[in-house]
Order: C-alpha cells, then sequence, then structure tokens
C-alpha cells in the first residue's frame, strides 16, 4: 500500500461486527463508495447468500468471494470494502487486501455478537444453536484478523462512533 489516504479501506472481522453497516457510513463521510462483498456475490450468482450456501455449498461461495474481492481491490476508484467474515480464510485474500489496501478490524465481544446477530437468519454458519456457533467459530477464528493495520474494539461503540475512529485514524 503506497498512500493510506487513497488506499482503499478493506473492513474485515467476524460476523456482527458492523462490516456491512459501517462501511456505508464510512463511504458517506469520505465521499467515495462502498461495496459489500456479500451483496456482490448475490448480484453475480442470483441468489442470496443463504440460497448460494444451500445450491452450491460453501467452497463455491468462497470461489466468488475471492473473485468480488480481486475485483472490487482492483478497481481504480477508492472504494470501502465491506468483507464478509471468512474472507480472511484464504492467506491469498489477505496478502492482497494488505498490500492493495487499508485494512481495518472490527472486532466485538462475544456476547455483544450473538446480540446483533440472533434475529438475522442471512448467515448460514449461524444456523442452529447461534451461541454455540459464534463461540466455536470465534475460536477457530481466533487469529484470522491479526494482520490488519488497524483495529477497532466496538462492543461499547455507537456505529457513528465506530466511523469517528476511522476517520480520526485518516486524518488525524
Ligand atoms: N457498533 C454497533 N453497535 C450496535 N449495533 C451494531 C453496531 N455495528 C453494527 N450493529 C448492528 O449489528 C448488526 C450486524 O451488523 P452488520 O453491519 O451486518 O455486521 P457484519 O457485516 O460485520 O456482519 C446490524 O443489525 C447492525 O445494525
Ligand atoms: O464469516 C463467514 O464465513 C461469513 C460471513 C458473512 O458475512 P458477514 O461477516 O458480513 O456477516 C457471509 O459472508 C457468509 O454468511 C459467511
Ligand atoms: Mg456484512
Amino acid at each position: 500500500m503506497e498512500d493510506k489516504q487513497q488506499a482503499h479501506i478493506v473492513l474485515i472481522g467476524f460476523m456482527g461486527t458492523g462490516k456491512s453497516t459501517i462501511s456505508q457510513l464510512l463511504a458517506k463521510r469520505l465521499d467515495c463508495k462502498a461495496v459489500d462483498l456479500d451483496f456482490e456475490i448475490e448480484c453475480l450468482s442470483g441468489q442470496t447468500i443463504p440460497e448460494l450456501f444451500t445450491a452450491k455449498g460453501e467452497v463455491a461461495f468462497r470461489a466468488l468471494e475471492t473473485e468480488v474481492l480481486l475485483n472490487s481491490l482492483h478497481s481504480r476508484d477508492r472504494l470501502i470494502i465491506a468483507t464478509g467474515g471468512g474472507a480472511v480464510l484464504a492467506p491469498q485474500n489477505c496478502k492482497v487486501m494488505q498490500e492493495l489496501g487499508y485494512v481495518v478490524a472490527l472486532k466485538a465481544e462475544a456476547e455483544q455478537i450473538i446480540s446483533r446477530v440472533s434475529q438475522d437468519s442471512s448467515r448460514p454458519l449461524l444456523q442452529g444453536n447461534v451461541q454455540e456457533r459464534v463461540y466455536k467459530l470465534l475460536e477457530d477464528r481466533k487469529h484470522a484478523y491479526d494482520f490488519a493495520h488497524l483495529t477497532i474494539d466496538t462492543t461499547n461503540l455507537t456505529t457513528n462512533e465506530v466511523v469517528d475512529q476511522i476517520w480520526n485514524h485518516f486524518h488525524a
């Protein structure tokens, strides 16, 4: 990454940490475009994320995720990219995010994540006992987000406060 003020901002983090929400708010604040990889995948496949997982499986989903990530990172316009929580599972994705973007990890305590995602059925990996799934996946992915340039704990922050922290980091 050459200049952090010009680089794409890539939001990574576990499900429910606020990547999709913050990408929209931050893009407005920075007057640039937001891209949500899950939304791009839905457009490309013509299916919702749960439909795609059911019809083609997680491996097919991950292939599309890498494809839309690379497309976004190679855009000439500066983008705020909301990744899905598992986009970091492929080491080559992390490498290219670090090279072509400024990577901001959002995190939150488990109970806060559970309260944010439990009313929402759009995440196939959290179907069944949400609490158990979140704890298991948080453990599996304990260090998956450590490569970020900046990490923000959103547990006790409003969405606007998260945006402020990122903004301050870029403009201080
Ligand atoms: N800082 C926050 N405080 C409270 N609720 C939040 C915060 N960030 C996100 N949320 C809420 O949590 C839910 C999941 O947010 P979302 O942006 O979809 O997360 P992600 O894309 O990381 O899975 C949404 O209902 C959103 O409004
Ligand atoms: O963590 C994951 O593996 C996933 C996270 C989801 O995105 P969010 O992190 O935006 O919920 C979505 O990409 C898919 O359900 C898989
Ligand atoms: Mg999201």
